[in-house]
């Protein structure tokens, strides 16, 4: 693929890491910067804003070398790349390209296309179904390094934590749970998208398996990998349902995905694209307009109306320190939904602000519940919600949105309030995802695998035992002491 389909790469980003179980992210600064140049044409804006390019952004994932970060950016696609560079780990970001591969000493794909198997692999976050899900749902979110980030001589802390973190959270998760319903929807809407996007892959005469592999619940990652071999797929591309990139979503899954790819045979041999992000394709800009547009509509004086983004915040350090693109690429994504309302005559002001932010540390602000304070008491009078971060409904929309911060708003001040559904089926948008996996076919490669050094030591049974030994200690210690114990829930929750 890989000259032929760079010749629009507007910039490199790149994510370096010591290795895949050390989320340390790195992005240059050239990526970060937003770039949408708010304009009311959209043929005038930056070339990498054209909404008529396709424009995913891409990633290449090589394996690492522990003890060297490298931070220097792979050009285009070529992933051979120096024999320095082979060893460490690139999560790299093409602008305005719909594509990227997958891997370490790319290997050409010789299948014959009459042969071809084409499995697609849909990534997601995954919900616990019942509320007895919840506590083990949370250990898992938890003792993912991507989800809580610990100093690399810590890394034996993870799992204790997660049991003390979920255990603590669980009650108030639950409380939220039950509220919609008993259990989160996003196993059934995540497989009727599936069942959608097939279908608009067979529209388009292109015969594709869909697997659904969630990271912290069923069906996990793990199985749709092994239901992808045995159905002997021979290419594959993988799309996260995030729209934006975040080192701990999509970075998170596609972590595990290499951890399983490098230990494989036959998977480390299949070509393999992956859809890093996908916020500033036509089609989804579109489809989030047309919901926002049609939900306007419902208010009295439409032109009034605040149009209020919600967005899923991250802790600040992910962007500050490890590099998050999550930031920059929401509100590019913002900028140009605005732009595609302006285009159509809809100039209502508009706000960004983060929710559900978990733990002390700091998240990115602004915080939901503060403007919508500040909002109401500065006058605002109509507001319509516009969840941003996710295309299903989820606990954090029909909960935290559609109870929590509807009470709020409306107790602030706030007459008339709204909330844009999420994307769902949509079927613009299906359509748009459609056309991002048939975009992304050429560019598949595969990887081969040879673990590095550092990740054998990691396997080492004398290491391991090391760290169970220590990890065992401390769990005792920060489970039985009921003032630490205290200390947390007065704290963290
Ligand atoms: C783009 C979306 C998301 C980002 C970024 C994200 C980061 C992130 N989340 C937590 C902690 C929790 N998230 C929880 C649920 C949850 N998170 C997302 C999406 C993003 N998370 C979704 C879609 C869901 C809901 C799934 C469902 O069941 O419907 C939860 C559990 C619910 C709760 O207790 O509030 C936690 C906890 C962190 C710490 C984080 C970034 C570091
Ligand atoms: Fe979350």
């Amino acid at each position: 693929m890989e000259a032929a389909s760079l010749s629009g790469v507007l910039s490199h980003t790149n994510l370096s890491g010591s290795n895949l179980r050390n989320s340390d992210y790195r992005f240059s600064r050239s990526i970060r910067r937003g770039r949408c140049v708010a304009s009311v044409s959209r043929h005038s804006s930056e070339g990498s804003n054209d909404v008529d390019k396709p424009s995913s952004k891409a990633l290449v994932i090589s394996s690492s070398d522990s003890n060297t970060k490298n931070y220097s950016a792979l050009k285009g696609s070529n992933l051979s790349g120096g024999s320095n560079q082979k060893r460490n780990l690139n999560l790299q970001t093409n602008c305005a390209v719909g594509f990227c591969t997958f891997g370490e000493n790319v290997v050409e794909s010789h299948a014959h296309a009459a042969e071809e198997k084409l499995g697609v692999l849909l990534l997601n976050l995954g919900g616990p179904e019942t509320l007895n899900d919840v506590q083990p749902f949370l250990y898992n979110l938890f003792a993912d390094p991507d989800i809580i980030r610990l100093p690399r001589l810590f890394k034996f802390l993870q799992r204790p934590l997660a049991k003390l973190i979920s255990v603590l959270r669980a009650p108030k998760s639950k409380e939220g749970y039950a509220a919609i319903g008993g259990g989160s929807p996003l196993r059934k809407i995540t497989d009727e998208q599936a069942d959608a996007l097939r279908m608009a892959l067979e529209a388009k005469n292109v015969c594709a398996n869909i697997y659904v592999g969630m990271r912290y619940w069923y069906p996990f990652t793990e199985e749709a990998i092994e239901q992808i071999k045995r159905d002997r797929i021979t290419k594959l591309v993988v799309l996260p349902l995030y729209p934006q990139f975040s080192i701990s979503t999509t970075g998170s899954s596609i972590r595990v995905l290499q951890s399983i790819f490098r230990e494989d045979a036959y998977l480390s041999r299949l070509p393999v694209s992956v859809i890093l992000s996908w916020y500033q394709r036509q089609g989804y800009i579109r489809s989030m307009a047309d919901l926002i547009e049609k939900e306007l509509g419902r208010f009295p004086k439409p032109e009034e109306v605040m149009i209020f983004f919600s967005a899923h915040g991250v802790p600040v350090s992910y962007v500050e320190d490890a590099g998050d693109p999550y930031k920059d690429q929401m509100e590019e994504c913002i900028c140009l939904i605005m732009q595609e309302l302006k285009a159509r005559g809809i100039g209502n002001d508009h706000k960004l602000a983060y929710q559900s932010r978990v733990g002390p540390v700091q998240w990115l602000k602004p915080y939901t519940d503060e403007v919508l304070v500040e909002l109401g008491q500065k006058g605002v009078k109509s507001l319509l919600a516009v969840p941003i971060s996710f295309v299903s409904e989820h606990i954090e929309t029909l909960e935290e949105i559609d109870m929590e911060y509807k009470d709020l708003a409306l107790e602030s001040g706030i007459k008339n309030w709204g909330r844009v559904p999420a994307l769902g089926c949509t079927s613009s948008f299906i359509t748009d995802l459609a056309d991002a996996v048939v975009e992304a076919l050429p560019s598949a490669k595969a990887m081969s695998t040879s673990r590095d050094t550092a990740e054998e030591s990691e396997y080492d049974p004398l290491n391991y035992l090391v760290k169970l030994f220590r990890g065992s200690i401390l769990a005792f210690i920060l489970l039985l002491t009921p003032k630490v114990l205290l200390a947390f829930r007065n704290h963290l929750f």
